[in-house]
């Protein structure tokens, strides 16, 4: 049991895929299953063609926004496609997402909901900070989606034009929506790019959740703490 003193900070900013919800793994089988259907098909002799993997999410994908995730790994692979192309490919991944979760429907982590009712119970300004344009899907299937102050979505940050994680523009922005300055936010995240945003935006406590990417490689993206699961966080809380 880890201990965070709650009262040192106004509000806490989450990430939703991987760090409340078990979607990473969703998005994660769902871009497995198009990249490679993808990398099979393509025409053409450029680039590097062997299967994509988990690493190539963790380090590509992971935590960014849909078409800024499909940019990244082709590039990484020396693959050269139009942005046409880019948003055929991310939006045959999101028919697959979608495909699951009406299939399957959500369930939080436990642990999750149990350091989200403790942190209702001390009244704390609470946001999710999310690249999906699924965000409040997911929120709503998981029946989440009334305990938050705010809810930044990729679709919101689209609509006023921030840029993505690894930028901290979208936490930024819910710091403010919430009233709260950086320095007194905690921030939680699974994905590099998530930490790297909540480092470069100075955000007081950036806690790692450890769903696969590694302890170490979160800490070195800037994560101040790592845990396995929020339920580490749960009563070792000196309110
Ligand atoms: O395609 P969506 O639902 O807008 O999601 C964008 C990204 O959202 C992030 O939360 C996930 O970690 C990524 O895997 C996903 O690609």
């Amino acid at each position: 049991m880890r201990t965070v003193t709650w009262r040192d900070h106004d509000a806490v900013l989450l990430d939703l895929d991987g760090v409340i919800t078990p979607t990473a793994e969703v998005h994660m089988r769902a871009w497995a299953e198009m990249f490679n259907a993808f990398l099979e098909s393509h025409e053409g002799t450029d680039g590097d063609r062997s299967a994509y993997t988990d690493a190539d999410y963790f380090a590509h994908v992971d935590g960014k926004p849909r078409y800024d995730g499909v940019r990244d790994f082709v590039a990484s692979r020396g693959i050269e496609l139009t942005e046409e192309q880019v948003r055929e490919l991310g939006d045959r991944k999101n028919d697959a997402f979608n495909a699951v979760l009406a299939r399957d429907g959500v369930e939080a982590y436990p642990g999750s909901v149990a350091l989200l009712d403790e942190l209702r119970a001390l009244g704390m300004p609470l946001a999710v900070v999310s690249s999906s344009a699924n965000a409040p899907a997911v929120l709503e299937a998981a029946g989440l989606a009334e305990r938050f102050g705010t809810v930044v979505s990729g679709a919101v940050a689209t609509e006023l034009g921030l840029p993505g994680k690894p930028a901290p523009d979208t936490f930024v922005h819910a710091a403010r929506e919430l009233g709260a300055e950086v320095e007194r936010c905690v921030v939680f995240e699974d994905a590099v790019s998530g930490v790297r945003a909540g480092a470069a935006g100075g955000f007081g406590l950036v806690i790692g959740v450890d769903r696969g990417v590694g302890a170490e490689v979160l800490r070195e993206a800037g994560a101040h703490l790592v845990v396995g699961d929020l339920a580490e966080l749960v009563s070792g809380a000196d309110a």
